[in-house]
């Protein structure tokens, strides 16, 4: 149903920088009903082969392919036509603030100049698919964030696409209410044969929902397969980051031996400063620090876990407490 051909993509030089190479000779297939994720890390490159998928953006090499029609050699009419049939959902869901639940759904089947009666029998069952009908009339900004996804995805399937994109698309919601949208994505897929590719930093994402997974590194994919088996027997570093992440988050007693590891969160207004402080103690390779996954989502904050010698991570909590003003809140 998608299939990716020796794809890379280069963004040209801006301002005196070197061109950055966000794709190397990608190859991906991804069947027809099939659910596959991609996961890697900040930059490794998914977002721009998302992209490439719906023809936002264009390879500098290869072709990609969507039910069999060459997205990279459409023209801008035809290409609109084709994006039709490519559902795509958001990290931040991308409403019309200033439109009803209903008009929100509605608005990709008016752009396809749809009678209004087929719009009307079309919004009323997406909403009902969603569990949304009771919120028809209200606004986005009345609505919870889960709520919010559901009226994206009611949205992208309006036009009932053959795939559905999705662009971190839980990864603002808490844990709770990620597990009710993957179980509607989940059943969405079951009961329609659509086909999924969904982006993400979070491996349970993956486990929750993806058939098979190739992971991210550096514009290229460096390991893939089913899920089970990339997850329970990782090769590539990236991958054993992810496992290694998810097993200590998962784990109640963090092991203690010659290292202290501990964990803190800040809010977004936090980051710049924490980072400041994060930067140089990791370089000087005096601590390790990772980011959690499963705290990033609850208020777009992270929680850092930190790793060293007792007194090097008591240094840098020290710097974090006193000079940037933070309030850390650490579990050792
Ligand atoms: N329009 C652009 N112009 C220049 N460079 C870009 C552009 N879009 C992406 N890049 C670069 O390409 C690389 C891959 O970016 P991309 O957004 O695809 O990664 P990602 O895995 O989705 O990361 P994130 O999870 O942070 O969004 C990065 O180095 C990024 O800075």
């Amino acid at each position: 149903m998608i299939e990716l051909k020796g794809i890379s993509k280069t963004f040209p030089s801006q301002k005196g920088n070197q061109p950055v190479k966000a794709l190397q000779n990608v190859d991906l297939h991804v069947a027809q009903g099939e659910i596959f994720g991609i996961i890697g890390r900040s930059g490794a490159g998914k977002s721009t082969l998302l992209r490439l998928v719906n023809g936002l953006e264009t390879p500098t090499n290869g072709t990609v392919r969507v039910d069999g029609q060459e997205i990279s050699q459409l023209a801008e009419k035809e290409l609109r036509y084709a994006r039709q049939k490519i559902g795509m959902i958001f990290q931040h869901f991308n409403l019309l603030q200033s439109r009803t639940v209903w008009k929100n759904v509605a608005f990709p089947l008016e752009m396809a100049k749809k009678p209004k009666e087929t719009i009307r029998r079309k919004v009323d069952a997406l909403l009902e698919q969603v569990g949304l009908s009771d919120r028809a009339q209200a606004y986005p900004s009345q609505l919870s964030g889960g709520q919010k996804q559901r009226v994206g995805i009611a949205r992208a399937l309006a036009n009932d696409p053959k795939v559905l994109l999705c662009d971190e698309a839980t990864s603002a919601l808490d844990p709770e209410t990620t597990s009710s949208i993957l179980d509607l994505l989940r059943e969405i897929n079951r009961e329609t044969g659509i086909t999924l590719l969904l982006i993400t930093h979070e491996m349970s994402v993956v486990q929750a929902i993806c058939h098979r997974v190739a992971v991210m590194e550096g514009g290229q994919i460096v390991e893939r397969g089913e899920v089970k088996s990339v997850f329970g027997n990782p090769k590539h570093s990236v991958t054993k980051q992810f496992v290694q992440q998810t097993e200590w988050m998962q784990s109640s007693d963090f092991p203690v031996q010659s290292t202290e590891k501990t964990r803190f969160h800040c809010s977004p207004d936090e980051m710049q400063d924490v980072w400041a402080k994060i930067g140089p103690a990791v370089q000087s390779g005096r601590v390790k620090v990772s980011v959690s996954e499963r705290e990033l989502k609850a208020d777009g904050g992270m929680t850092f876990l930190i790793d060293g010698k007792r007194e090097d991570v008591e240094q840098l909590l020290d710097s974090l407490h006193e000079e940037a003003d933070l309030e850390v809140n650490v579990h050792v």
